[in-house]
């Protein structure tokens, strides 16, 4: 499905984005179980589904006709979430309606600023860009580095702030009051329907919900320690 990227800003407020990963050596990770569970997330109400690695990509992409957020994750240590250009760029040909790639103020691996990042990908892909921030400082310079959408989505998972149990709202609320002209995405350890409720009063644009939707793994051990104590 073709969208301007109007209508896929405009498609998310207000709505749920659910994340579907399977981690390295998971049972779960294949294109197609992906792509099944990403068709199951669109049959639920999802507004858009975010997606990792290129063959989940192509294959989500054609499981469902809501937007697909792409992501290349290489590693999983500092800048590892579509870390380059080149991951970037190959994210968006794989179908990718919205790149989604770290947004953070560190060093990228291929030693371009963020900003000629985005604008290489605005110049070459008709894609969105989406940063994955880890603090209010990150939001500002990404949405100023020309990003269409920021995103909580390290807060707790690069130093600057604490790693949360449920959403960090706190940042949230301080990214929605800052001067930032892009919309807010809340990402990142939203687990109950309540926090995602929340998270949408603390002025997010959209919510991304992953592990507690599509991880079963997690899922089953929150049920066991309940269980088991
Ligand atoms: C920090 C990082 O690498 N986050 C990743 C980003 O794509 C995913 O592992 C998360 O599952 C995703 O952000 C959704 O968050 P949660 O699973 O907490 O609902």
């Amino acid at each position: 499905m073709a969208f301007t990227q109007q209508q896929i800003v405009e498609s998310l407020a207000g709505r749920l984005i659910v994340s579907v990963q399977a981690y390295p050596g998971e049972p779960m990770r294949d294109p197609r179980t992906m792509a099944q569970v990403a068709a199951s997330a669109a049959r639920g109400g999802a507004a858009a589904v975010r997606v990792q690695g290129i063959a989940d990509i192509h294959a989500a992409r054609s499981a469902v006709e809501v937007p697909v957020i792409g992501l290349w994750k290489d590693g999983d240590t500092g800048v590892y979430i579509t870390p380059t250009y080149q991951h970037a760029y190959a994210v968006a040909l794989a179908g990718a309606h919205v790149v989604a790639l770290d947004g953070t103020r560190r060093p990228r691996p291929d030693g371009l600023t963020l900003a000629q990042t985005i604008d290489r990908l605005h110049h070459n892909t008709h894609a969105l860009v989406m940063a994955d921030c880890g603090s209010l400082d990150d939001a500002l310079a990404a949405s100023a580095a020309g990003a269409d959408l920021v995103g909580t989505t390290l807060a707790g998972y690069t130093g600057e702030r604490p790693k949360t149990n449920g959403p960090d709202l706190e940042l949230l609320e301080a990214m929605s009051q800052a001067d930032i002209d892009v919309p807010i995405i809340a990402e990142g350890r939203i687990h109950t329907p309540p926090q995602a409720s929340a998270a949408i009063a603390a002025g997010a644009h959209a919510v991304v919900v992953g592990t507690a939707i599509t991880h079963p793994t997690t899922i089953t051990s929150w049920f066991v320690n309940a269980v088991e104590g």
